[in-house]
């Protein structure tokens, strides 16, 4: 029942009755919990259709899973199962009585002889067409699935479990984490994947919805000698834990970290394709983890087993906890930064909770902010006007840029192997950037298919000067990866799933790190083309010898004869060229193999002159392959942004 509704009085209700206009009900003042809110409008949230929702759910549960094993710089291990359950097997295990349908025509899916005929006739003309465009190599629609093809069972439910080794959580904090819209560890500024403490409730919110079953968390920390078990659900009017049970139970493994189940509706058919490319998404992205993805069903053919092996162990190291940059504080954070200061006077507080005001800048600021400030002035004591004052400077002063020092990138090497490993492309550019420790990398696929469009509107805008850095958008298959850390970044919606280019340091950096890989395989591709010419330059003059050879030789001959008949006479070297082919000394097959030794000579001398314009460091090469790290070993490591050394011992 909704807040409003319940204060209705019976008179009130009798009044309804007696057709008295009632207040029309969007005059009535409502309130909505935070819980609430999100369940009406989860869309914002990525949760908008079953087959998103799934999707969303497993993004959601990878990310916590990460962020929780780098937290404790634990090289992460994440194993993610959806496990499908038919509605008769669901209702069973919920205790419904499963309904033979009686009257079909009460129903969506149904179809009528007729109606079956004509829409069979309709998909065998499109499967025609798409065959036929297949064949021309044309870009084939996916297929709308009529009503009567969705129909019965399509959308079902799925029981998914995230296990990871993370840090695990808190016994007592575990029914707040998961049963409280709003609450999380990472509000902080700090580089973390989460960041507004709701993802995982979402996925609670869709469950109660779409099934009505509670979440389960597993979880046990690194020196717990118990593992905390909980199941709940969300009182979302209250936004509130719900909770069913909160236990410790007996530890029976060495383990730590959570494992997180949860049942939900979802739609594996249409957002099969789309959840996979995102598990190979983050092994792309983060090459040290491992990833063991699996789909369960009832049909053994419908199940998918990926695992998605670690390549390296070099972590991107823990980001650090910062502070707030004076420019960047509005009124109300610098009156919660006061609020929550352990330190006593002004001096002390600028130069302690900010970044970039060292304390002859803080002294030099006070100074600025005039008679009524001084440095030993208590900063709880600040009026209303002076903390005006305060942030009026903040925004006109100049202070230096946040260093970055703060974030952990991905880093170059990390997402060049992440792209190696798992598309093998034909050519890779990447390229780092600062100040927003921006990362980008482009690569350039000629024989695997197209796998990442990345959504970003920010990046999206940027792709049309390709032709400029000698790429073919029509024949080369083109992937770009930007990876931007932030404390904050910001997302058009709770849902991460874009980025708004109206943020112009985000936009010119992104865009300057494209340019760079651009420019990168630009020359990549240019001393590729040279290198094709070259070997056809060869390819091309050799064709021809044996026309050429033959024309110069029959010449020769025709002179040789006018020579021998006296007709006409030749002196000095000629004659000595035509008794030569007189006597047979030269021949075809001698002028042939003299020519072919000088197509040899000259594409050795040009290729030695190409090498010394191009510089011969960037040949010869050789590929090297990397495996996975199984087991322990002792080795050490030399890197370069491009390559590691390993040596054992
Ligand atoms: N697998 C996990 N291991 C350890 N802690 C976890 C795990 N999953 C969730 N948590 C804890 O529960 C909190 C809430 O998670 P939730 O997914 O709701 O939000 P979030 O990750 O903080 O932010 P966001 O909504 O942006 O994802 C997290 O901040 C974290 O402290």
């Amino acid at each position: 029942m909704e807040i409003g509704e319940s204060s209705e009085s019976p008179e009130g209700k009798k009044k309804s009755k007696s057709k008295t206009p009632r207040k029309p009900k969007d005059s009535v003042l409502k309130q909505k919990s935070p819980a609430e809110f999100f369940a009406d409008n989860k869309n914002i949230a990525g949760f908008d259709n079953p087959g998103k929702c799934l999707y969303t759910t497993v993004r959601e549960l990878v990310e916590n899973a990460l962020d929780s094993a780098e937290s404790i710089s634990k090289l992460p291990i994440v194993e993610i199962t959806i496990e499908e359950i038919v509605r008769s097997k669901f209702n069973s295990m919920i205790g419904l009585a499963e309904h033979e349908r009686v009257d079909e025509e009460l129903y969506d899916d149904f179809e009528s002889a007729k109606a079956r005929e004509k829409r069979l006739a309709k998909e065998a003309r499109i499967q025609e067409i798409q065959a036929k465009n297949a064949n021309l190599g044309k870009k084939v629609k996916e297929p709308v699935a009529s009503k009567a093809m969705r129909g019965r069972g399509e959308t079902s439910y799925y029981r998914v479990t995230c296990k990871d080794n993370g840090k695990g959580m808190p016994h007592d904090d575990i029914p707040n984490m998961f049963g409280r819209v709003l609450s999380g560890t990472k509000y902080g500024l700090k580089q973390t994947r989460g960041k507004f403490g709701l993802g995982a409730k979402m996925a609670l919110i869709w469950s109660k919805m779409s099934t009505g079953l509670p979440i389960e968390i597993t979880s046990s920390m690194k020196g717990q000698n118990y593992t905390s078990f909980c199941r709940l659900d969300i009182d979302i009017h209250r936004n509130i834990p719900h909770i069913h049970v909160h236990e410790k139970q007996d530890k029976k493994e060495r383990w730590h970290g959570a494992e997180i189940q949860i049942v939900i509706e979802g739609n594996w058919t249409t957002y099969r394709s789309k959840i996979l490319h995102y598990m190979r998404q983050m092994a792309v992205i983060t090459p040290y983890a491992e990833f063991l993805f699996r789909f369960l069903s009832d049909a053994p053919d419908k199940n998918v087993t990926v695992k998605f092996a670690r390549r390296t162990d070099i972590m991107p190291p823990v980001p650090l906890e910062t502070k707030y940059h004076p420019s960047a504080v509005d009124l109300l954070l610098i009156k919660r930064l006061i609020a929550e200061t352990s330190k006593q006077n002004l001096l002390q507080f600028l130069q302690h909770e900010f970044v970039n005001i060292s304390k002859s800048h803080a002294e030099r600021l006070i100074g600025e902010m005039g008679p009524d400030f001084s440095h030993k002035m208590l900063v709880k004591s600040l009026t209303s006007q002076q903390i005006v004052r305060i942030h009026q400077l903040f925004r006109q002063a100049k202070f230096d840029d946040p260093s970055g020092d703060c974030l952990s990138p991905a880093g170059e090497y990390n997402l060049r192997l992440g792209i190696i490993k798992e598309l093998h492309p034909d050519m890779v550019a990447t390229y780092s950037g600062s100040g927003f420790a921006t990362c980008s990398v482009l690569k350039y696929l000629k024989a695997t298919p197209f796998l990442s469009k990345l959504e970003s509107v920010l990046v999206e805008k940027m792709l049309s000067n390709w032709n400029s850095y000698k790429i073919n958008q029509v024949q080369d298959k083109i992937g770009v990866f930007v990876s931007i850390v932030s404390t904050k970044i910001p997302f058009k919606g709770t849902g991460k799933e874009y980025i708004g280019d109206d943020i112009s340091e985000i936009a010119a950096a992104v865009k300057t790190s494209i340019q760079q890989c651009c420019t990168q395989l630009k020359s990549k591709i240019l001393k590729r083309i040279q290198a094709r010419e070259q070997q056809e330059r060869k390819r091309n003059l050799s064709k021809y010898i044996p026309n050429v050879t033959g024309a110069i030789y029959d010449v020769l001959k025709e002179m040789s004869h006018l020579h021998a008949s006296k007709r006409k006479r030749y002196a000095n070297e000629d004659a000595e060229v035509l008794n030569k082919v007189s006597n047979h000394i030269i021949t075809r097959e001698t002028l042939g193999e003299k020519l072919a030794q000088h197509v040899e000579q000259v594409d050795y001398e040009m290729a030695l002159e190409y090498a010394t314009q191009s510089g011969v460091n960037e040949e010869p090469r050789e590929n090297i392959y990397i495996q996975t790290l199984e087991g322990e070993s002792k080795f050490v490591d030399f890197q370069s942004p491009v390559f590691v050394f390993r040596l054992f011992q």
